[in-house]
């Protein structure tokens, strides 16, 4: 099975995501490490990642160990990442490898989770359970300013804040691909839910999908 987690920013995507993997017995892949690369390797190039023909050279020969231990999670990277990945050259790169990972999921899983901006509505239309994992802007801060806290980046709440406003329009504003829930997604409004929560919702949802009626998961 394929179950496509869209979202933007800090929303609780990935968190969510490896819990469905651990609990379901599926593959992970997120995807926004793919754009953080190409935009990670321009960076470290001194390239211009607004500058198209170059981003799309670096989409076209990436493979994910050109970015093997590279801190790929800076906000100069998430600010590089949501550049190139409003170029349809880059998008169109990188679509393929996504595909064949939902399309073949590694040996002994059941299949896959992909999370991103754009699985379900272009990389995976056909996904049996869709969800969209959102929360207001200002809670998504914190909890990416809380990472970066820990990481000893001295970035202000506000200025995250900023980075991500910035962000969310230019991943739903762009022409190609843009970040919105696919019409047949479940949407799940994560501001006041503690990830415990939100992962029981989503299980109740796929257990659905399923036609399994399992007990929901407090935890896992
Ligand atoms: N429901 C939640 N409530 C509070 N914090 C959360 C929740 N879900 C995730 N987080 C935290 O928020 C941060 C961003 O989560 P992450 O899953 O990486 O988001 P995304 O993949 O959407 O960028 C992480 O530090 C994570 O532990
Ligand atoms: N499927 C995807 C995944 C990421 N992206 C882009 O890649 C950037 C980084 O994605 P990410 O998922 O790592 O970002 P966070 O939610 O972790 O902050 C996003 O801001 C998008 O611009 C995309 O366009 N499509």
């Amino acid at each position: 099975m394929v179950i496509a987690v869209d979202g933007p920013a800090a929303s609780g995507k990935g968190t969510l995501s490896r819990r469905l993997c651990t609990y379901y017995g599926l593959s992970y892949l997120d995807t926004g490490i793919l754009y953080r690369g190409v935009g990670w390797i321009l960076l470290s190039q001194n390239l211009d990642p607004r500058h198209e023909e170059d981003a799309a050279r670096v989409a076209r020969a990436f493979s994910l160990d050109q970015i093997d231990g590279a801190d790929i999670r800076t906000p100069d990277v998430s600010r590089a990442s949501s550049i190139v990945a409003a170029q349809p050259e880059v998008r169109a790169a990188l679509l393929e490898f996504q595909r064949d990972f939902a399309a073949h999921p590694p040996k002994g899983s059941n299949g896959v989770v992909l999370d991103g901006r754009d699985i379900g509505t272009v990389v995976c239309p056909d996904a049996l359970v869709k969800l969209y994992i959102s929360a207001s802007p200002e809670e998504r801060a914190k909890r990416r300013w809380l990472e970066l806290e820990k990481r000893d980046n001295a970035m202000g709440l506000d200025a995250v804040l900023e980075d991500i406003r910035r962000r969310d329009a230019r991943d739903s504003g762009r022409a190609t691909a843009p970040m919105r829930p696919a019409t047949d997604a479940h949407f799940i409004d994560t501001t006041t839910l503690d990830a415990d929560a939100v992962f029981a919702r989503a299980c109740r949802h796929i257990d659905q999908a399923l036609g399994v009626s399992g007990a929901v998961p407090a935890s896992n």
